[in-house]
């Protein structure tokens, strides 16, 4: 008789049973036993044995240890009464110097060698699928009765000695509204694996033939579902090949050691709750971050985007004030309008693409001032170089690209940041002119190829912007193109290269990557309908004063790496938390004084206040005391 019926509601012992003889006709163990803990097993000699528990430390989420017997012991007292590890798999692999050199229903033939030989339990995803469904989401390997699909990757696992491999991962199809659900759900459940470690386009984990799986079966995706990705126990399986050692064993698989031990109760670790924000259309990419963090950000949003009274331009100006205005010498209070502009979580989405970048472009530079040498504002520099700071701090590589005339400007500016300790190094400088010989493809990519980015992100802050009639202008309206390289065309282009994101920081609507939100510009800031910048970002960040969008792409940065369950999806689960660098990060943070001394810096080499083109210590008509020290103060208090 072969066993098929309700495998699911069967209890571990009788479906170990069923398994040891030889009674279940089935291809996995998915589905079955439910509620109860599934295992990976490994099985290698004792002299490893050790090595490979560290390398299960070191990349816990593919290999979340769960037991490791003694030599020669076949039974695992602690998860499971009556087993026999020789006999209770459906299946076995056999590895042999590396090679896998066959599958076994029983390992009893290899009962000697196994004196010497030490087993691994590790967790497995079959464990949580129970969960998944109790909060509404389909498993579609369960209602296709077949394997779950499992593919190698890129991402290479800490290595341990002699165990060095990629990671692999099992995919689930999940309808892209129970995203957050089937976070919800698996993120606590740490011993079947937590929460996905990839949401979105296979490609991006080096997945080359997604149809085809590497393990398990093709699971067929109903429509609107979004690949998900777990780490999978069967990492194990390529670390134990690649360490060549002359016998190994394995479960094959999707054939799990089924555990009498109950799966943990998810609602008992909520201690954060995760949230999914998709950045990215093309390639699919979302990301995973804890709720408070989410909060925090969205509060340096709300700070960021308040239009500063204190200066002047604003096309609310009270016609008492405007008369006032032609009899005064100072600037009056007025609003910019910069709040028409504002889109919500646009800093949220940003900073979690910049989060996932690892090389990043910075242009800024505003010639505001065209008949000042140098012409440059004093608006755009500290925000870019807050951001470089930190990008740097975070191990990203990061360049900032410029006008060719004012190169050496930022070139001494960027010295000395680095001599007052603002940067903690120097900054890479580039220029572009995209005149024949460099074309935008060519700058942006290896050889030009699009598969080849050098940069995975661009940031714009307070750079000159081109309007849609081509030429660049100042706030007055005044044209200042023959001061402005076309740096524009590289966001123009980086819209054609799937995987590079582009985000412009802005404060006035005629700022590079403003184009998104023109024509509120058109209709509600002064000079808009010339002024307006045409050029698209994926990401528009307003703010009262650009620099303040440059810091707070700091502290976001800052609030993203020091939270628990971005920082596990950054790293794939693999390795250990870099909580460590906290305090790394945190000196590369903005501060009063950095910022103060880089105003020095920039006003002694003649870069002057927008609109009053002053050489106090303001930025945009605004004294640095108080109005930009007490922003910073502010958006340091989120973070703390
Ligand atoms: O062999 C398998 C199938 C899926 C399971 C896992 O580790 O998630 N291992």
């Amino acid at each position: 008789m072969v066993f098929t019926g309700g495998l699911r509601s069967l209890l571990p012992l009788a479906v170990r049973n069923l398994i040891r003889f030889n009674k279940l006709n089935t291809s996995n163990t998915s589905g079955m036993a439910e509620g109860y803990k599934q295992a990976n097993v490994v099985i290698l000699h004792k002299s490893l044995a050790d090595n490979f528990e560290k390398f299960c430390h070191a990349n816990n989420g593919p290999l979340p240890l769960l037991y490791r017997s003694k030599p020669g012991d076949w039974k695992c007292p602690s998860l499971s009464s009556n087993s026999d590890i020789r006999t209770d798999c459906l299946q076995y692999r056999v590895y042999e110097y590396g090679l896998c050199t066959g599958t076994l229903t029983s390992l009893k033939e290899y009962s000697d060698q196994l004196k010497d030989m030490v087993t691994f339990y590790l967790g497995c995803s079959f464990s949580f699928e129970k969960a998944v469904q109790k909060l509404g989401v389909p498993v579609r390997n369960i209602e296709q009765k077949s394997n779950v699909s499992m593919y190698k990757t890129d991402v290479p696992c800490l290595s341990v000695a002699t165990f060095c491999c990629n990671l692999v991962v099992t995919m689930r199809p999940i309808p892209e509204d129970k995203l957050e659900a089937v976070v919800l759900a698996t993120y606590p459940l740490k011993e079947s694996h937590g929460a996905p470690v990839h949401i979105g386009d296979a490609g991006l984990l080096g997945i080359q033939d997604f149809s085809n799986p590497d393990y398990g079966d093709p699971v067929q995706p109903h429509p609107g579902d979004v690949p998900v990705f777990w780490a999978c126990g069967v990492t194990g399986m390529e670390a134990i090949s690649n360490c060549k050692s002359p016998l190994a064993f394995a479960h094959s698989p999707g054939c799990m050691f089924i555990t009498d031990q109950k799966n943990e109760d998810a609602e008992a670790y909520l201690k954060e709750i995760p949230e999914v924000h998709c950045i990215s259309q093309s390639p699919l990419y979302y990301s995973i971050v804890s709720a408070a963090a989410v909060k925090r950000i969205r509060d340096l949003e709300s700070l960021i985007g308040i239009d500063p009274a204190g200066r002047n331009q604003g096309p609310v100006i009270h016609p008492l004030l405007r008369l006032a205005r032609k009899f005064s010498k100072s600037p009056v209070r007025g609003h910019r309008g910069v709040k028409h502009l504002f889109c919500q979580d646009q800093l949220l989405k940003a900073c979690l693409s910049i989060s996932h970048a690892q090389s990043v472009l910075i242009t800024t530079g505003f010639p505001t001032h065209f008949n000042h040498e140098p012409p440059e504002e004093n608006d755009g520099p500290p925000g870019a170089i807050a951001i470089a700071a930190m990008l740097q701090a975070l191990g990203k590589y990061v360049v900032i690209v410029t006008d060719l005339r004012a190169m050496n400007l930022f070139k001494q500016i960027i010295e000395e940041a680095v001599q007052q300790g603002i940067l903690k190094a120097p900054v890479p400088l580039m220029s572009y002119q995209g005149d024949a010989s460099e074309s935008a493809l060519m700058f942006l990519c290896d050889d030009g190829n699009v598969k080849k980015p050098r940069f995975d992100h661009l940031i714009a802050i307070e750079r000159a912007g081109m309007a849609a009639d081509g030429n660049y202008y100042n706030a007055r309206k005044i044209n200042i193109k023959h001061l402005v390289d076309p740096i524009d065309e590289l966001f123009i282009a980086a819209r054609t290269i799937p995987g590079v994101t582009t985000t412009g920081i802005g404060d006035g609507g005629n700022e590079l990557g403003m184009g998104k939100v023109k024509e509120a510009v058109k209709k509600h800031i002064k000079n808009g309908d010339v002024i307006a910048c045409d050029v698209e970002a994926d990401f528009t960040i307003v703010a009262g004063v650009s620099n303040w969008g440059g810091y707070a792409v700091a502290c976001s940065l800052y609030i993203l790496n020091t939270c628990e369950i971005h920082d596990r999806y950054l790293r794939k689960a693999i390795g250990f938390p870099r909580l460590s660098k906290k305090v790394v990060w945190a000196s590369a943070l903005p501060s009063v004084t950095k910022e103060e001394n880089l105003l020095q810096i920039l006003r002694h080499h003649g870069v002057r206040s927008g609109i009053t083109a002053s050489l106090e210590m303001e930025v945009d008509g605004l004294s640095f005391y108080s109005t930009h020290s007490d922003m910073i103060e502010k958006l340091l208090g989120v973070l703390h």
